[in-house]
């Protein structure tokens, strides 16, 4: 079959350091100083190509690293990713240089996807009339809201007309009028059976459009299948977890992340 994004045992972890002193010596002492915290750990899963994927999870639980990754902002410590096509990641805190103007945003990122000088300048009208920010596009991102920000990316990613959409959080932001605007974008996206990955904390949004559900917890999967039976069990699980003392929580996190997979 063909498949769009396979990972295989992936696992991203970062390194914390306890001082800002120990940082520094870990650059010339050989990285002995610090304590690794695992981000995702052997993360293993295939999509196939037109698969809109609902990911799943508490704060904290790795749903931005997956997308950093399946984007390829950011690569894996171990294992192997595979991504067949051009993936464009809509994130509020990423993909935007805060010091460039909104359009040069828009330069920047054409270039950055394989575009032409032709084909960036065929987009740019598009991409001012989709944001609707009006003359802040001739504005440093910097003075943005984070809404603006949310609109100018999405209205970048989406007319870049890229194989997979990865949407982290993005809609979030966004007022009712824009959000309706991106739910039918990303609608026109699913009919054209491109692969689509959705980060949203409304359970709602997710199972109304995604076809598949990836439940991540702390940093491992805790459920791949059809987005209806993943939700009903995340959402079992948050109904037991609502119950929690907050002591009771960070017990079960720190069960969850000693555990070895
Ligand atoms: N650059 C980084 N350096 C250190 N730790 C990081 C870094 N990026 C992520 N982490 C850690 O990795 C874990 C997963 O973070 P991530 O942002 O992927 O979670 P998330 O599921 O997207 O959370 P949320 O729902 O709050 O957006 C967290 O414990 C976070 O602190």
């Amino acid at each position: 079959m063909e498949y769009k994004v396979k990972f295989t045992n992936v696992t991203k972890k970062f390194k914390m350091y306890n001082k800002p002193t120990d940082r520094i010596k870990d650059l010339f002492f050989g990285g002995k100083s610090g304590e690794y915290h695992y981000a995702l750990r052997n993360v293993s899963f295939e999509i196939e190509k037109g698969e809109i994927v609902g990911i799943i999870g508490l704060n904290g639980s790795g749903k931005s690293t997956l997308s950093n990754l399946i984007s390829g902002v950011t690569l894996p410590n171990e294992g192997e990713t595979e991504v067949n096509g051009t993936a464009a990641l809509i994130a509020i805190a990423a993909g935007l240089d805060i010091r460039l103007t909104g359009l040069e945003n828009i330069e920047l990122k054409g270039l950055m996807m394989g575009l032409t000088k032709k084909e960036i300048k065929e987009i740019i009208p598009k991409v001012i009339e989709f944001a609707e920010i009006g003359k802040f596009m001739n504005q440093p991102v910097k003075t943005y809201s984070s809404g603006m920000k949310s609109r100018l990316g999405f209205a970048i990613s989406v007319n870049i007309d890229p194989d997979i959409l990865v949407i982290d959080e993005a809609l979030s932001v966004g007022d009712p009028t824009f959000t309706k605007r991106c739910l039918d974008k990303m609608n026109e996206f699913k009919e054209e059976g491109k692969t689509i990955f959705f980060i949203s904390h409304s359970l709602g949004q997710v199972r109304d459009f995604c076809t598949k559900g990836l439940w991540i917890h702390y940093g491992k999967v805790k459920e791949f299948g059809e987005i209806n039976d993943v939700a009903d069990h995340y959402q079992e699980f948050l109904t037991h977890y609502n119950k929690l003392t907050p002591a009771e929580r960070e017990k079960d996190r720190e069960l969850a992340l000693t555990q070895e997979s």
